[in-house]
């Protein structure tokens, strides 16, 4: 996207969102983002380091911000939004167990990208989007190996969503080049991928490829 907000997308466009690995090492991982950034579109990334120090997280930040932001790619921090603000992210992800949704929009600011996990809950999704925030993220659609996922969405949930509402929906949860097509045709604004960039036998430049193609194939009926 041009920088800013998921909420800027094209409407009726799906577009990719890179979550990045749990774990990894900034400097082994930074040609494999510009790999990714540079293979086609992409929307955002999302740094999400789990079991990290914070100092480790603004490491990650300084050296990975950067080649998303050069690139007009916005960089959002998982579950940190003071951390966010101090190493100029364009935004956060917040959980239902994390900050809620309000306090992290007071550490940010409005300008700020502020997306809220909603599982597979109506009545989340319309709490988050009365509150303000630029999009809901709805899963697991799919079987996945990245996190132990306890809720299960349907893409039903998807297309009741965006028939209903303007604030931007994230699709996540074992997303593939080959299972994405009812989540697009469905009305996802986002497919949210971890294994399908980062584990993509051909690597994560050859995982942008297959998504931004199957993506196209789908809107294209
Ligand atoms: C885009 C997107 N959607 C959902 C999540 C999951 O957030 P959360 O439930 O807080 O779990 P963790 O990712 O923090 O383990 C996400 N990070 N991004
Ligand atoms: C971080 C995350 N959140 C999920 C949710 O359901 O809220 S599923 C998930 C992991 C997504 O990784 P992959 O694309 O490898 O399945
Ligand atoms: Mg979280």
């Amino acid at each position: 996207m041009a920088k800013g907000k998921p909420a800027q997308a094209e409407p009726s466009a799906c577009r990719l969102y890179l979550v990045t690995p749990p774990a990894l090492e900034p400097a082994a991982f930074a040609p494999l983002l510009r790999e990714a950034l540079d293979a086609g579109d992409v929307a955002c990334v999302q740094l999400r380091l789990k079991d990290c120090s914070e100092d480790d997280i603004r490491r990650a930040c300084d050296l990975l911000r950067p080649i998303a932001q050069e690139r007009d790619v916005a960089f959002i921090l998982n579950d940190h939004p003071r951390l966010a603000r101090e190493t100029g992210c364009d935004g956060v992800h917040v959980g239902q167990q994390d900050t809620p949704y309000r306090d992290a929009r007071k550490i940010l600011g409005n300008d700020a990208i502020v997306g809220v996990t909603c599982h597979d809950s109506r009545h989340l999704a319309m709490i988050a989007g009365e509150e303000g925030a630029d999009y809901v993220a709805f899963g697991a659609f799919f079987p996945t190996t990245t996190k132990t996922a306890e809720f299960k969405a349907e893409p039903e949930l998807l297309s009741w969503w965006s028939e209903m509402m303007e604030v931007p929906c994230v699709a996540i949860g074992g997303i593939t080049a080959e299972n994405c097509a009812p989540l697009v045709t469905a009305g996802a604004d986002f497919l949210a991928v971890v294994n399908a960039v980062w584990a993509h036998p051909q690597g994560p430049g050859a995982g942008v490829r297959a998504l931004n193609a199957a993506i196209e194939a789908a809107l294209a009926g």
